[in-house]
């Protein structure tokens, strides 16, 4: 690349900062002066309010583009409507040239060609180029020609901008993702701009970049479906703690808010569950019969007396007898009314023959309507008759009905006695957790629904509330359109876009919280979109929860149906869909592996082989040079640190993980204390879905003992590094890995 080239576009880069600085000091200008304002009436205050979180915003949004800010530029051939276009990790127009664009975010539709064109299909493309920076320097510019004699580059696996995403791709790891907006490709932003609606499965192999898409592609929909998605937020669920950490980065970055991530055991509010237990417990709790089993355990609950059950009253005995609250109970059931809210119904019938038996006492004939009215309400005030109602019909709550069940073996063998053997319902009971586990969530979810809360006091409440605030919000419309003092065109655009509706809404969210902060705190609430990573690894259970948080099943669910770890896992996405959307639900491939080098997918290939002859592995995008190697040493503990500091000098500042079996982690942990935070030590399970520079793989064939999808277990481990693998044997050898030198 000519050097003048290079200057060109170092210039025409620095006029871009030039131009995203002066916006950050308007922002930063005009928050300053809404801040400085102060008191006034309360519309004033909203105005303000309004104001502050729309500079808040912009200025949080300014500063997360500077690394990279402009990426890659467009020629088009003559003709085209446009010449040239710049892209990059936001839109900035020049204000005094009719707010031409100088730069355009990736995700408008303009930018598409940049990630799609090839030589085959350039979409009137000239000339696309990766323009490669550091801080606000231009390092180096990548060209591809889109005119059929020069399709040569990256041509067998269909790539964009080969020389920048190789580049991308030889980084080092650094345990946090990185986005990827330099460098998508074509099979991966079809994926990211697939329309919003409808449930798209994306399955691939590991390291196509699953989680990077699912990522973009939240930030795309944030960008093209704002009204929509910011009001209603995205859930994006990851499998765990570890994982959310490792991803935590990218949205930011990218500019979004709105977005929830979440583990599904942080998606009972209130909770975080973390409890542990046996695979074979979680596998029990995860199968859809528990939703039976579950209901069953709250029917168990709304008893009858057997035969009467006498209550004292006024020094004299009431008696309830088995038909009337059979009869109550019916009426309750039929109702279809959650539990505690046929409660109501129950308790009224109830009380209605308590009441009757009273008057009958005192002499039906002597009392009026209103008598009667009165009698009822002592009786409903009465503690031996609340107390007697609540033996019938208790208020439950989740957990409470949850935890009863799991410590009482009556109550397990009520309620499940027909739907799980005795093996099972012991596995249920023994080795419980003093703390709630992930597959506890979906459960007490479940029981959410089936109990039901009786609110009615706090909805007549929030009604009328929500009545007020709308009236405000319309007074508060009214004196912005009037009000001739205001010129100040950021808050009168306010005004115009918004209706009283959508400003009340706003008002609350502003006063409260985030959409995102909002729904982490309310289990009804139904998200504009649900994205799912490692969905493979959820249980029936887990999908009930997650369809009841997606209504209207816009959904974009990741995975590889190939390293299903979790016993209770998908075998294959139509098994997991069908019960709620049957087969309304689009399947798309990714097929090209990022992440793993050629010469160890080769190893890993081998290990699928076995898992499934009929699964692919998909195809690596480069090779590393190094072959993945093999050692059985005499003494694990002795040489275990040794192999990890040569793995760490290999990677020349990069990281390296230990995987190991279950059994051995806290050993390992132990050897390798002091070894610094370059180094991790996990297991499979905790290191799906994550990369390193190198990865150390101990005891494999351990790792395939360990259950029942050991195998998948080991594709999984084998599959998490970037550069170097090697093996450290201690029994038997794995036939998969036994030619490794
Ligand atoms: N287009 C791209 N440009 C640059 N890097 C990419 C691209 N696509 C994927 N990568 C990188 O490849 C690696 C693997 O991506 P990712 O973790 O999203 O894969 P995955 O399919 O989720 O893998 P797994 O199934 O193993 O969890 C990441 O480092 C990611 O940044």
């Amino acid at each position: 690349m000519s050097t003048e080239e290079l200057a060109r576009e170092q210039d025409y880069v620095t006029t871009l900062y030039r131009k995203l600085d002066a916006e950050r000091a308007e922002a930063q200008r005009r928050l300053d002066e809404t801040l400085q304002l102060t008191g006034g009436t309360p519309q004033a205050r909203t105005e303000r309010d309004v104001a502050t979180t729309l500079y808040t915003d912009r200025l949080a949004q300014l500063g997360s583009v500077e690394q990279g800010l402009c990426f890659g530029r467009l020629d088009f051939v003559p003709g085209h409507a446009e010449e040239t276009t710049y892209i990059g990790r936001l839109g900035l127009f020049d204000s005094d040239d009719d707010y031409k664009p100088l730069l355009v975010d990736w995700r408008a539709p303009v930018a598409r060609p940049f990630y799609l064109a090839t030589a085959a299909s350039p979409e009137g493309v000239r000339r696309r180029r990766h323009i490669r920076s550091l801080s606000r320097k231009v390092t180096g510019l990548d060209d591809e020609i889109l005119d059929l004699t020069a399709a040569d580059q990256g041509q067998d696996l269909g790539l964009a901008g080969e020389a920048a995403l190789l580049a991308a791709l030889e980084q080092r790891r650094t345990g946090e993702m990185g986005d990827i907006v330099a460098t998508i490709q074509a099979e991966q932003d079809r994926i990211i701009r697939a329309p919003l609606g409808g449930v798209m499965v994306v399955q691939g192999g590991p390291g196509t970049g699953k989680t990077a898409v699912a990522l973009h592609r939240a930030a795309y929909l944030l960008y093209t479906h704002r009204q929509q998605l910011t009001t209603r937020g995205v859930l994006v669920v990851g499998p765990n703690s570890t994982f959310l950490r490792y991803i935590g980065q990218v949205l930011p970055s990218l500019g979004e808010t709105g977005v929830l991530l979440a583990t599904i055991g942080q998606l009972y509010p209130g909770l975080d569950a973390t409890g542990v237990e046996s695979r074979e417990a979680a596998e029990i709790k995860g199968r859809i019969v528990l939703a039976d089993v579950l209901a069953n355990a709250v029917r168990d609950r709304q008893r009858v007396p057997e035969p009467v059950l006498e209550i004292e009253y006024e020094r004299e005995l009431l008696r309830l007898d088995r038909r009337t609250c059979v009869d109550a109970r019916t009426r309750a059931r039929r109702s279809r009314r959650p539990h505690n809210l046929a409660r109501r119904l129950f308790v009224s019938d109830v009380l209605d023959a308590l009441t009757r038996q009273a008057a009958r006492r005192l002499g039906e004939d002597l009392l009026d309507a209103r008598d009667v009215q009165d009698i009822r309400a002592e009786l409903a005030a009465d503690a031996n008759i609340a107390a007697a109602l609540e033996s019938l019909w208790p208020v439950l709550t989740p957990e409470g009905v949850l935890d009863d069940l799991f410590a009482d073996s009556e109550r397990l063998d009520s309620a499940a006695g027909k739907l799980l053997s005795d093996a099972e319902r012991s596995c249920l009971k023994s080795g419980r957790d003093a703390r709630w586990t992930p597959a506890d969530v979906p459960l007490l979810d479940e029981l959410a629904e089936l109990l039901g809360v009786d609110d009615t006091e706090a909805r007549v409440e929030r009604k009328r509330r929500e009545r007020e605030d709308r009236a405000y919000a319309e007074g508060v419309l009214d004196i912005l359109e009037q009000d001739e003092e205001i010129i100040d065109e950021e808050l009168l655009r306010v005004s115009d876009v918004l209706d009283a509706e959508l400003f009340a809404e706003r008002q609350q969210a502003r006063s409260e919280l985030t959409a995102a902060q909002r729904a982490a705190q309310d289990r009804t609430w139904t998200f504009g979109h649900v994205i799912v990573d490692e969905a493979q690894e959820l249980s029936a259970m887990d999908w009930r929860l997650l369809m009841r948080r997606s209504p209207n099943r816009s959904m974009t669910l990741v995975g590889d149906v190939a390293q299903t770890g979790a016993a209770g896992g998908a075998r294959t996405w139509g098994e997991v869909l069908s019960p709620y959307v049957a087969d309304r639900w689009r399947l798309e491939q990714l097929t090209v592996n990022y992440r793993t080098p050629a010469e160890i997918m080769a190893v890993a290939a081998r290990v699928l082989a076995e898992v499934d002859p009929a699964l692919e592995a998909p195809s690596s995008v480069r090779e590393s040079g190094v072959a993945p190697w093999s050692v059985t040493p005499a003494d694990v503990a002795a040489e275990l640190p040794g192999l990890v500091t040569a793995e760490l000098s290999a990677v020349d500042g990069g990281t390296v993980a230990v995987l190991t079996p279950a059994a051995r982690l806290d050993e390992v942990r132990a050897l390798l204390d002091g070894a610094g935070d370059r180094v991790s030590v996990l297991t499979v399970e905790r290191a799906k879905g994550l990369e390193f520079d190198a990865v150390l793989l101990l005891a494999p064939d351990e790792i395939v003992a360990d259950s029942p999808r050991g195998l998948n277990d080991l594709y999984v481990a084998l599959t998490r590094a970037t550069r170097r693998l090697g093996v450290i044997s201690t029994g038997s050898t794995v036939p998969a890995l036994s030619a490794l030198g």
